[in-house]
């Protein structure tokens, strides 16, 4: 049987391409579609506004809500999960504190996964990251993210991931966009945004020292390899129970 899928941010770049990855799979079924305002029928899709998610829920009898949309509009369907009991994937990025925790306090009534990258090389990435700064003590980290003209929030959220589990390893503290007379700090971590073009997503640790340089590099080729990751994270988790759950346990289960 197949997991039927609500896609809140249809119209985006995201939301598009899940429509038409899901399309071309059995496993899932994208049965409606959310957006700010009317936006017709995408891919074959129903796409309703944002104010009528709670009916549409339980009118297409949904399974699982695959967010791709901003914070606000992602914050603005947890009620609506929640009253249906519909499990909840988050793509979004760019959540400040507040919004992050009223995501972790959702997870107490339903089943929620939030991942700021559903590539499953991104996932490998991580773990390398903490196998390699672990063992490279001493070495200066410099971490750069390349995306499209059309992201609004930086450091992306995989670089922020990416920091996140490199200060897990070890004690460091990030320094944005160096600029001016800026000498660097051995317990600092450089963080770069660029914006350019339609770049699906770049990320780069480089870990420098001993006269050795090592990179640990990623790049998204197709935004489908994201559509692909959280659709198989929407069917992962509509077996699960109530809580907070995580993209590496998705891809070690398979
Ligand atoms: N975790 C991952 O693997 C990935 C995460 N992302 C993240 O996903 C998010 C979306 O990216 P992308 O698709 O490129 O961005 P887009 O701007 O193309 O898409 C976001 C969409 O959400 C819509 N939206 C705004 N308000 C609402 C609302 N209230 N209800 C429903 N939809 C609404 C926007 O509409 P409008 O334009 O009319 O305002 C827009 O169409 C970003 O945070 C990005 O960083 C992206 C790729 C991979
Ligand atoms: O906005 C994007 O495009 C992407 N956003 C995610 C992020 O912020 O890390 C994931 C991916 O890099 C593409």
């Amino acid at each position: 049987m197949s997991t039927a899928i609500a896609v809140n941010g249809a119209a985006g770049r995201m939301g598009r391409t899940v429509i038409e990855t899901a399309s071309e799979r059995d496993d899932v079924e994208v049965v409606v579609g959310f957006h700010a305002t009317d936006a017709g029928d995408i891919g074959g899709v129903p796409v309703v506004e944002s104010d009528g998610v709670a009916s549409a829920l339980a009118e297409h009898d949904v399974d699982a809500v695959v967010d791709f949309s901003t914070p606000e509009a992602a914050l603005g369907i947890v009620d609506a999960c929640i009253a249906a009991d519909v499990a909840l994937v988050v793509g979004t990025t760019g959540f400040d504190a507040e919004g992050f925790d009223a995501l972790e306090a959702a997870s107490d009534e339903i089943p929620v996964l939030k991942a700021t990258n559903f590539s499953r090389g991104i996932q490998v990435l991580l773990r390398t990251v903490t196998e390699a700064v672990g063992a490279l003590d001493g070495y200066d980290l410099e971490l750069m993210e390349t995306h499209h003209n059309d992201k609004v929030d930086a450091p992306s959220g995989t670089a922020n991931t990416i920091l996140e589990t490199v200060q897990d390893e070890r004690d460091v503290e990030p320094v944005y966009g160096r600029e001016g007379h800026a000498p660097r700090d051995e317990d600092e971590i450089g963080v770069f945004a660029r914006r350019a073009g339609d770049i699906r997503g770049e990320h780069e640790l480089v870990l420098a020292g001993n006269d050795e340089v090592l990179s640990l590099s990623h790049r998204a080729e197709d935004r489908g390899v994201f559509a692909a990751g959280a659709l198989d994270a929407a069917g992962w988790l509509v077996d699960r129970g109530d809580g907070w759950h995580e993209f590496d346990d998705v891809i070690d289960e398979d």
